[in-house]
């Protein structure tokens, strides 16, 4: 079982980061579960405190590692409530070893009957069981996570987290075959709860992830609370104790191996690698690295955050060819998806990176100051093809279109930037249609340094190969844009 050890209480009253972290550090290195609630009561108790209007006037950001006094009884006080509610709401069959989908559900009724009526549910905050138990408000993860905080009240250690790039939801029975939704995504839309996860359209929707989420183990879940702190104060401003927090526990837990298959989790780190490094830590490209490593290696390369995470830094850090050949691999996955109603984020994501990001690139580096412009360099016109050629992927055999006018200016603005010359130099090469699945146009430059063949296998082509029927640039760019033009 879970528990709060009296090695535990010995820690408080906690009065700085190193004995929260002390505190994960037990509750992560002893032999039993981690107590899913007692961390997310913690970590909800300190955000909350330095980081609502009432803390500001006591906190002075000169005196860093300023935590409010966290003593045992308000803890406690927190810690049982939430056991009393989950205990006396849900009857439990000690002969059952495994979860039931009943069981699932009803955990999941107790905890969305409890919330508050209306309340604002994008805002910050809304994470915790802090905010569950003080305020009767949880978010869309917060409400998957405390399901889960729930049935490990109840000793149901066979229910776990899943979460895809934008969802959460629990997997549960024998071997974790069983999934539920256990929570509502988006506006509007009419929650799910009790039902299996998608096996219709939605499950071709990048907010299933094809099928690939990230399935938790009790340590991944302690990951997961841990990546949904939220430092911010307001929308230009974090709580410099809460980002360190989490800084510190996400080292922990990348120490003890937890974030191995934690893509998004990696991410996280490394931006907060990026603000404030650690001595003696990896630099935070390479983190941005073993992301995307993680994904591939184990959610066959279907997750698309790893390569907005990395171009971001690279963009970021004025890297512009980098950042591009991140973009366009994050558009090789987004490729072979259908874009549905349920995938809002990714689109703003991708809407982002093409009419305000790489404008913006376009826009400095041709303001003639730029040497080593990137205007001249042919592998950045195949990375932006392969980016926008993606997308035209993404959008073939959806049902939701993806494209509209406000696309093609940028598009054709970007395109029009490159010399013919150096659009010359890229060769197009498409593979075959397979059956059913949606085809693999690759665009490659003919020096081959395009990550895309190593990574995608595309026929490399020597000169005599050439095959006229293939699509030159100019036909490329013309269909993208006649079809941008005449949607
Ligand atoms: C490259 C980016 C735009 C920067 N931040 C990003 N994210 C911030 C952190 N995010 C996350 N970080 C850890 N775990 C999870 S689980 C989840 C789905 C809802 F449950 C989201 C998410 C979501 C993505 S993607």
């Amino acid at each position: 079982m879970a528990g709060f050890r009296a090695t535990d209480k010995a820690l408080f009253p906690i009065k700085n980061i190193k004995t929260v972290v002390q505190l994960f550090r037990n509750q992560l290195e002893h032999s039993q579960e981690p107590d899913l609630s007692l961390l997310s009561i913690v970590a909800g108790v300190i955000e909350n405190s330095l980081t609502s209007r009432s803390n500001l006037q006591i906190c002075e950001p000169v005196e860093h590692n300023c935590l409010p006094n966290l003593d045992l009884e308000t803890i406690t006080l927190m810690y049982s409530k939430f056991q009393t509610i989950i205990k006396n709401a849900v009857e439990v069959n000690k002969q059952r070893k495994y979860a039931t989908r009943e069981l699932v559900k009803k955990v999941s009724d107790v905890i969305w009957n409890s919330l508050t009526r209306s309340y604002y549910k994008d805002r910050a905050h809304l994470q915790s069981l802090y905010s569950y138990l003080s305020g009767s408000k949880l978010d869309c993860f917060g409400v998957a996570f405390a399901v889960v905080a729930g049935c490990q009240v109840l000793g149901y250690n066979d229910v776990h987290l899943a979460l895809s790039e934008d969802h959460a939801w629990v997997v549960f029975g024998e071997n974790g075959s069983e999934t539920a939704e256990v929570t509502w995504h988006g506006k509007g839309n009419e929650d799910k709860r009790g039902q299996e996860i998608g096996k219709g359209v939605s499950s071709r929707s990048w907010l299933y992830v094809n099928n690939k989420p990230v399935v938790c183990t009790r340590h991944m879940e302690v990951a997961a609370l841990v990546s949904a702190i939220n430092p911010s104060l307001n929308s230009n401003q974090d709580a410099y104790e809460v980002s360190e927090l989490q800084q510190e526990l996400l080292w922990l837990l990348y120490d003890l191996g937890h974030l191995k298959k934690y893509p998004m989790a990696i991410g996280n780190l490394g931006d907060l690698e990026e603000i404030s490094s650690r001595e003696g830590r990896v630099e935070c490209r390479v983190l941005f690295e073993e992301a995307i490593k993680s994904s591939r290696s184990y959610y066959n390369n279907q997750h698309v955050y790893p390569y907005t995470y990395q171009g971001g830094y690279f963009y970021r850090n004025k890297m512009y060819k980098e950042a591009f050949e991140s973009w366009a691999n994050a558009s090789d996955v987004i490729r072979l998806y259908n874009y549905s109603r349920d995938d809002e984020e990714i689109y703003k994501e991708f809407l982002e990176i093409a009419n305000e990001l790489i404008p913006h690139i376009m826009k400095i580096e041709s303001s003639g100051f730029s040497a080593n412009t990137i205007l001249k360099k042919p592998e950045c016109f195949a990375h932006l093809l392969r980016f926008y050629d993606g997308i035209c992927q993404w959008e073939e055999g959806s049902a939701t279109p993806v494209l509209h006018i406000g696309w093609a200016k940028p598009l054709v603005n970007t395109i029009s930037k490159f010399d013919a010359d150096v659009r010359a130099q890229v060769n197009i090469l498409c593979d075959t249609v397979q059956d059913g699945a949606k085809k693999n146009a690759g665009i490659c430059n003919n020096n081959n340094n395009n990550n895309y063949e190593k990574e995608n296998g595309a026929q490399t082509e020597t000169k005599d190969e050439k095959d006229t029927n293939f699509p030159t640039i100019e036909a490329l760019t013309a269909a993208c844009s006649e079809k941008l033009l005449n949607p």
